[in-house]
């Protein structure tokens, strides 16, 4: 909607700037009728002290305003992408060029264009030049910073290894993630420079032989009568609205509003929380086991990106359907099915970590609705009495923190402990978890996977939760290394009197570590029970070909 609005706005000023000689009715800088005249029949917004008819004025300054904007923005934006690309590309020119942009940056801009355009003249194509030499370095630097990462991308390295030529990976990866920075830089320096000329008009460092708003507000704060009569309604207000409007229409062309299917989306979002209200009322009315530690009911999760456009409608498709699941204290439950079967949506949804989804359904944790808690609380649940490990635990980390730092951190900010206590209890997990001390002073991208694996399962315990969610913590782990981590969580559940999630696809890993089974296809628990009757006597046809292509 604001998009529309903006480009219609943009589109009416094109075309009044266009036929601007067709829509005026006088000649802008013949003085045609009487000094001040108020707005009449014969002119439509009155006169200036000269007797110049200012509805004309007003017409042509519109061609100066969208001139200024849109070369200032090309030029500027060509340049941006331009020595952001050579930049990025190109190592030995980057100090150069970054330091220019540095340069720029730290010298006051306004003071610099009023310094230029005062000595070397306000032609109106100087201070177009003086705009756009100025306002390309904070973007260059942007598509520097963007150019650099996109190189290291997985989808660049591999089309450079299979042979492809920078032009190509420049065209067909770098420029297409380059796009929507460069609009937004358009469209915001389109906006400053019509502001910067207004400005400059209006303190008479404008161009005099061009007719802009800016220069028509100089001249009306020049006249005295401005300050005494009530000229300035028709002499001040329609110039200043004209370049507010202008600007407005700029705003409103990079705003990203509301799209079609997100405003579908919340009105589900919206039955769904009616819904959840009820199905909460029915379940709190059931008598609590004290052994169940965890009770998902009909649990039926939707992504917002997850959907499809049939006959003008959005159709969003369940990751989860119907899910329903019991855990017991100290039960051990994998989850296992085929890849995009919906474990790690269901892992997540556990702990509220799908934003952009919608929920329905209920989630107890001892007892409490954990959908029913504010987001604060539901965070603050983390770590404490949840906790979860990510598949790829070096991502999970934090690359410029210590491994001392973050495990203190989990202790500092959830347990409380003071600095001191905190760091010994780290060092006594890291000891746990099978880690020599002087891990403590390393960053997470001296470790190996496995390290990394061992300090996040020293995290996820650290502050004695009651449940572990672990997604396939030992996927990218060796045989070796599996084993131990393995064994390692076996003795942190006993220990801590932990019951887990584990989601897996191996089904070894399943027959060592589980207690119980569920089998997720297609978002749904297609079945569930314990350990030895699914290895022995699987029920549902799906668990049957999954033991099988598993070699059981
Ligand atoms: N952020 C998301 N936005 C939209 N759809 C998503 C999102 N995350 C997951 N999905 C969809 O939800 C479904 C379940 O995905 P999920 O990651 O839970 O599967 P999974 O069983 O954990 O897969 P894998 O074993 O490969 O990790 C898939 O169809 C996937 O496309």
């Amino acid at each position: 909607m604001h998009r529309y609005v903006g480009t219609i706005g943009l589109l009416i000023f094109l075309a009044v700037a266009i036929f601007a000689p067709v829509i005026s009715t006088h000649d802008p800088s013949s003085y045609d009728g009487p000094s001040l005249s108020p707005p009449n029949e014969e002119f439509i917004l009155g006169t200036n002290d000269l007797g110049q008819d200012l509805f004309s004025q007003l017409i042509h300054s519109t061609r100066t305003s969208l001139l200024v904007g849109a070369v200032v923005a090309i030029i500027s934006t060509m340049i941006s992408v331009v020595i952001g690309l050579l930049s990025g590309y190109n190592r030995r020119l980057d100090p150069y060029l970054m330091g220019l942009c540095n340069m720029l940056l730290t010298i006051p801009q306004l003071l610099i264009v009023i310094i230029v355009v005062a000595f070397s003249g306000s032609d109106l194509w100087n201070v177009i030049l003086v705009l756009s030499l100025l306002s390309w370095p904070a973007y260059a630097r942007i598509i520097r910073s963007q150019v650099l990462s996109l190189q290291e991308r997985e989808y660049v390295k591999a089309a450079q290894m299979f042979g492809a030529k920078q032009l190509y990976i420049l065209y067909k990866h770098i420029l297409p993630n380059i796009h929507p920075l460069a609009s937004v830089k358009f469209i915001t320096t389109a906006k400053s420079a019509i502001v910067a000329e207004a400005s400059l008009s209006f303190l008479g460092l404008g161009d005099v032989t061009e007719l802009s708003w800016g220069m028509m507000l100089h001249y009306a704060f020049q006249s005295d009568s401005i300050f005494i009569s009530s000229a300035w309604q028709w002499w001040v207000l329609p110039p200043t609205l004209c370049i507010i409007l202008l600007t407005l229409c700029f705003s409103f062309l990079g705003y990203k509003g509301e799209s079609e299917p997100y405003k579908q989306w919340r009105g589900i979002k919206k039955q769904a929380n009616r819904k959840n209200e009820l199905l909460y009322k029915e379940i709190t009315k059931q008598e609590n086991n004290p052994n169940v530690l965890l009770q998902v009911t009909n649990l039926q999760v939707r992504y917002l990106e997850k959907r499809i456009h049939q006959k003008n409608q959005y159709q969003f498709e369940p990751a989860l359907n119907d899910i329903s699941l019991t855990l017991y204290k100290g039960e051990i439950l994998t989850l296992i099915g085929e890849s995009g079967s919906g474990k790690t949506t269901l892992a997540k949804a556990i702990l509220g970590m799908v934003p952009n989804a919608e929920i329905k359904g209920a989630i107890y944790f001892q007892g409490e609705s954990l959908m029913d808690l504010e987001t604060k609380k539901r965070n603050q649940k983390r770590w404490i009495d949840i906790s979860i490990i990510f598949q790829d635990s070096k991502q999970a980390l934090n690359p410029v923190l210590k491994i001392g730092e973050q495990i203190d951190e989990v202790l500092i900010h959830h347990l409380g402990m003071n600095k001191q206590a905190a760091r010994e209890r780290t060092k006594s997990l890291l000891h746990d978890v099978g880690l020599a001390p002087h891990i403590l002073t390393m960053h997470p991208h001296e470790l190996s996977g496995g390290m990394c694996t061992r300090v996040v399962i020293a995290m996820a315990v650290a502050c004695e939760p009651k449940l572990l969610i672990a997604d396939e913590p030992t996927s990218s782990l060796d045989a070796i290394t599996r084993q131990k981590v393995i064994e390692l969580l076996q003795e942190k559940a006993k220990q801590f009197d932990l019951s887990m999630i584990f989601i897996t696809h191996d089904m070894t890993v399943v027959s060592k570590i589980a207690h119980t089974v569920a089998v997720l296809k297609g978002g749904q628990i297609v079945e569930q029970a314990p350990v030895w009757k699914v290895f022995n006597h699987p029920d549902h046809f799906y668990t049957k070909k999954l033991l099988e292509t598993r070699g059981y």
